[in-house]
């Protein structure tokens, strides 16, 4: 990849956390019918952030029905000691916390040298100039538009900020890196986003309103029009 590349398209990668948790096989069926390529995953231990989530054998089933691209967003304290469970568990990609470790350079080397793409999230208030010297190991960069823990949030202006900033880092990457957003994510706030420069975006909320399908082909057709 030549430096400075970007990716134009705009990737949806939608989140299950408000899906119907009784009726998992029905949800991707319903999200590769719409469209989706990718599969967010949010694993929450309760301690990083105040709420419960799923591990890697829930992972493990899922990734036997469907061959959508597995996203795993970590948000756990010591990511250190999950990041080969959930890769024997099927994860294409696994993006960890900025601020869950002391060591994020190791863990995102240690994602890359087993052959997977590694991601580096950021909450709200974290700079992204932390990750100057992280770049080289970076294929996704997630900003935080919402506290993380929990769906359904209202996303979080200032992000937008963060998301041009971002921007100019990724292009001057020699390697291409996504630029993810995750949270506050619909018909409204894609546009801003995605005008802003983010081509990867995390949906939970919205889509699980109503009609799955119609909602993310909807938000597949505003993605393409930004
Ligand atoms: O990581 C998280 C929340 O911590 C997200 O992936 C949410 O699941 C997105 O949900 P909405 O904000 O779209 O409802
Ligand atoms: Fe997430």
């Amino acid at each position: 990849m030549t430096k400075g590349a970007v990716n134009l398209l705009v990737n949806i990668a939608p989140s299950i956390l408000n899906a119907d948790f009784s009726n998992l096989e029905l949800v991707l069926k319903q999200l590769e019918t719409g469209g989706a390529k990718y599969l967010h995953l949010d694993i929450m231990d309760g301690h990083f952030v105040p709420n419960l989530t799923f591990g890697p054998p829930v992972v493990k089933s899922l990734r036997a029905k469907t061959n959508l691209i597995f996203d795993v967003h970590l948000m756990v304290e010591k990511p250190e000691s999950l990041i080969e469970p959930f890769i024997e568990a099927g994860a294409d990609m696994i993006t960890i916390h900025w601020e869950s470790t002391r060591h994020p350079h190791r863990l995102l080397q240690k994602i890359k040298d087993s052959g997977k793409k590694a991601g580096i999230a950021l909450n709200p208030a974290t700079p992204p100039e932390n990750l100057e010297y992280l770049l080289d190991l970076i294929d996704l960069i997630l900003i935080m538009s919402v506290n993380p823990g929990f769906g359904g949030q209202s996303f979080i202006n200032n992000q937008l900020t963060k998301i041009r900033k971002v921007k100019s880092m990724v292009c001057k990457a020699p390697q291409e890196i996504l630029l993810g957003v995750d949270g506050g994510i619909n018909l409204q706030t894609a546009p801003l986003v995605i005008e802003a420069g983010a081509n990867f975006l995390v949906t939970g909320s919205f889509l699980f309103k109503g009609d799955v399908i119609k909602n993310l082909k909807d938000l597949l057709a505003v993605c393409q029009k930004s």
